[in-house]
């Protein structure tokens, strides 16, 4: 089916409508409507999947929202959303379907993508992975020298990392004995850093490549090869040590990867949305395979929320109707994550790639530029760290910041107050961002100070803080594997949605490829015998300082 919408988003009548909200809620005071109205926080609020979504610091009335929701209809969301469960092409530029969720699916036993029933190979790589993790822990599986493996250095990057490395630490309460090392950067300190902590007879190397082309996967195996051979381990030796995920699975052979270690994964799994698949091999290593399954079971759910609850229930359409607004209708250019658990640290990078790289695009589906801003730049850390440098921006400077707090109700590691402490932070942060601070306000906390009239007021002004800053608060009892797994997915399908609202292919992601060969034209520059210096004269003069290594002319 084409789901390509008829009438241009900018043309529905629920923009104009929008547009018209905007205006009207120019002079909203987020803390007057939570004054006037004591159900607020219970009216924008939504369960699902474990996890809690406060909405209610928000610029929005009911009117907002209906309107939201009209447009998200006029997008023909819901068909596009089950477009993509239902495995249609809908990565045109690709010519692929997208089914991520496809992976986390344990309800259907049949699915055709691309002209053939995903399920099945699905479920035997899943097999095939829990008998692999299930022999590493047991010791079933050794290295070439009969010691069981006690570190893994996962190599890869992008997609390729980020989703098994956030999660890695995410549950880090739930890991098991084996350590786990992520190289991504094609930086040999990254590798040789990693390389000093572990002993080649105790370790395996597992390289995730969806496209097994990466420049810089393929530099990091390679030199983490050497380096296994140069610690007396034969050619041979390498098949006990070295696996590899990808869906390029004859590269992988001829890489020298022995078939059996090979893991595949597929073209309709898009690289930043591959946590599910083979790519997610260091999470089962790290926390066991049960504690994967149940990672895989908390997305689950959250899909089934985001194909079944109506749009004014729904999580994601929720999440990613408030994103499309502030984005297109406050000019907001970027949106903050702010995790408040430790062990959530790396989810905002995480989050980062997902919707840049997914949404970071500037023409519809038919090729033509799109008549709105689309994806913001996603930003973030972790709380309390962040109040103590870049929350002043938020707080008072000129841009609106949309920002997510994500809270756990109970921390792994209850220390004495420290909890309380974390979660009190969190909400007085949103609270201010909300509330504000004005200027009569300000005034009075200055009262009795032994200032004059005009610094007084001078002062004051400078501790103004504007309010009605939006936030969404996100809550889960505790950080598990299956709440990680939900929040994971609740954010894969944001994107999704303000992907479908703006016609825009979040599949795709030409926009990484020119560098890459730009890249190594510069390379062969560099190592040439003689160079040609036939680039631009910035790049040139470049290449002629890094073949010199010299400053001096
Ligand atoms: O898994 P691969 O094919 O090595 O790709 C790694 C990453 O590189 C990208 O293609 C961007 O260059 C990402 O989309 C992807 O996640």
């Amino acid at each position: 089916m084409d789901t390509t919408m008829t009438t241009p988003l900018t043309q529905q009548p629920a923009w104009q409508a929008l547009l018209q909200q905007r205006q009207a809620l120019e002079s909203q005071s987020l803390r007057q409507a939570f004054a006037d109205d004591p159900d607020r926080a219970e009216r924008y609020q939504v369960q699902a999947a474990e996890l809690l979504l406060d909405y209610s610091k928000n610029r929005i009335d009911d009117a907002t929202l209906a309107h939201l929701f009209d447009l998200a209809r006029g997008a023909q969301l819901e068909q596009q959303r089950d477009a993509m469960f239902r495995g249609d092409i809908i990565n045109r530029t690709e010519g692929r379907a997208v089914l991520h969720t496809a992976l986390r699916n344990s309800r259907q036993d049949t699915l055709q993508a691309e002209g053939a029933n995903v399920i099945p190979e699905i479920n035997q790589t899943l097999a095939k992975m829990k008998a692999f993790v299930e022999e590493v822990h047991s010791g079933q599986r050794t290295g070439y020298t009969g010691k069981a493996f006690t570190d893994v250095i996962a190599i890869g990057i992008g997609g390729s990392f980020l989703g098994p490395k956030v999660a890695t630490e995410a549950l880090r309460p739930y890991a098991k004995s084996l350590r786990l090392h992520y190289v991504a950067n094609v930086d040999g300190t990254s590798l040789v850093e990693k390389l000093k902590k572990v002993d080649p007879e105790t370790t395996l190397v597992l390289m995730s490549s969806k496209s097994f082309t990466t420049q810089e996967t393929l530099a990091n195996t390679e030199s983490a090869r050497d380096w296994f051979l140069q610690s007396g381990a034969s050619q041979q030796d390498v098949a006990a040590h070295f696996v590899a995920v990808s869906s390029n699975v004859p590269a992988a052979v001829e890489f020298g990867i022995s078939a059996d270690n090979i893991f595949p994964m597929w073209d309709w799994v898009g690289g930043r949305y591959s946590l599910w698949s083979a790519i997610g091999l260091p999470i089962a290593l790290a926390v066991g395979f049960d504690h994967f399954e149940q990672l895989l079971r908390g997305a689950e759910a959250m899909d089934s929320h985001f194909l079944e609850a109506p749009l004014e229930q729904n999580m994601p359409v929720i999440m990613g109707m408030l994103s499309l607004w502030y984005s297109n209708f406050f000019d907001a250019q970027s949106q903050v994550i702010l995790t408040y658990d430790h062990y959530l640290r790396g989810l905002p990078a995480y989050i980062q790639q997902l919707d840049m790289e997914s949404n970071g695009k500037s023409v519809d589906d038919a090729g033509n530029p799109v008549a709105h801003s689309t994806g913001p730049v996603i930003w973030g850390g972790e709380g309390t760290n962040g109040q103590h440098a870049y929350h002043q921006l938020l707080h008072q400077g000129t841009a609106i910041i949309p920002a997510d707090f994500i809270l756990p109700l109970s921390s792994h590691n209850p220390l004495g107050r420290h909890h309380n402490m974390l979660a009190a932070n969190c909400l007085a942060q949103a609270q201010a961002l909300m509330q504000g601070k004005n200027l009569d306000e300000a005034k009075a906390e200055l009262a009795g100070k032994a200032l004059s009239e005009a610094d007084l007021d001078r002062l004051a002004r400078h501790k103004v803080m504007p309010g009605n800053r939006p936030s969404n608060t996100l809550v889960m009892e505790q950080l598990t594997p299956a709440t990680l797994g939900a929040l994971i997915a609740l954010y894969e399908h944001r994107t999704f949605v303000q992907g479908a609202l703006w016609n825009i292919n979040s599949f795709d992601q030409w926009g990484v490829e020119l560098g890459k060969v730009l890249g190594n034209a510069v390379l062969a520059e560099i190592e040439a015998e003689s160079a040609s210096y036939a680039q631009d004269s910035s790049t040139n003069g470049l290449i002629k300082l890094l073949r010199q290594g010299s400053l001096k002319a």
